[in-house]
């Protein structure tokens, strides 16, 4: 099991300053700094800049200005794969050719030259997301939920210390829901790893994040641990979120 508890001691997993993205209508700005360990609950209306958020911090939206720093290190001219982050998508995660252990072994390596260990680690991978014996199978064969679960598996053997998973629960009927929940929190727990999720749900927020971020017209506009955050009152976009009568 990688433990990813302290990769460099008393750096913040993820410091962002002023890290700017300019699009033709919008410009976004986010400033925050997340602690290493962290389960970060992202919160924000439709096309608030929360998946642009994710993608400057795994390398996929390059900034105008400003800084990203993950474990103390500026990322700047640092591609996706060289960063220690792992991302995964609403959809769309998995290759329609290729089968689950393919898949998932990608994450070990590209080009899938998997020697004994290797496919051990794939078989480990998959049995830890539930899903063991479906490794020969073509993704097209799974539901979503056991999709998004081939994807969390090949994280977890890419083995990155950061995890970002874009709406991780919105695929997912509420049983499943809350059994997605419970395995993000034991790998958290288990890898030290720090985790952020993109939910439109006050019910994952509460089930699984120790903090949780607001973010509103393109800025990160609260960053707070969970009981702070869920008692937040003044805020209408947030107290909308919360399902407050205020
Ligand atoms: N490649 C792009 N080019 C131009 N505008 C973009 C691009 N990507 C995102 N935007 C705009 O930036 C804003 C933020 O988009 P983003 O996808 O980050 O929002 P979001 O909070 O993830 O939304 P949702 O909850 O609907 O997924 C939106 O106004 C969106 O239209």
């Amino acid at each position: 099991m990688p433990d990813h508890s302290n990769p460099e001691a008393g750096a913040p997993a993820i410091r962002l300053y002023e890290a700017t993205v300019q699009f033709e209508q919008k410009r976004l700005v986010f400033s925050c700094e997340i602690p290493t360990g962290a389960c970060v609950a992202v919160t924000g209306p439709s096309g608030s800049g929360k998946s642009t958020l994710f993608n400057v911090i795994a390398g996929f939206q390059p900034i105008g200005s400003g800084t990203v720093e993950i474990f103390g290190k500026d990322m700047a001219g640092r591609e996706p794969a060289e960063r220690p982050v792992s991302i995964i998508f609403q959809e769309n995660n998995l290759f329609a050719h290729l089968s689950v252990e393919q898949n998932v072994g990608l994450g070990i390596d590209p080009s899938l030259r998997l020697g004994a260990p290797e496919r051990r680690r794939v078989e480990h991978a998959l049995t830890r997301v539930g899903l063991e014996g479906y490794g020969g199978r073509k993704p097209a064969l799974l539901s979503g939920g056991e999709r998004q679960r081939v994807a969390l598996a090949r994280a977890f053997v890419r083995s990155r210390p950061i995890l970002l998973l874009d709406e991780p629960f919105a695929a997912l009927d509420p049983a499943m829901r809350a059994d997605m929940a419970e395995l993000l929190r034991e790998l958290g727990t288990e890898t030290g790893s720090t985790l952020l999720f993109i939910t439109h749900q006050l019910e994952d927020v509460r089930r699984l994040a120790d903090s949780a971020m607001f973010i509103d017209g393109g800025t990160i506009a609260l960053m707070e641990p969970i009981g702070s955050f869920l008692a937040h009152r003044e805020m209408p976009a947030l107290a909308n979120f919360l399902g407050i009568d205020r």
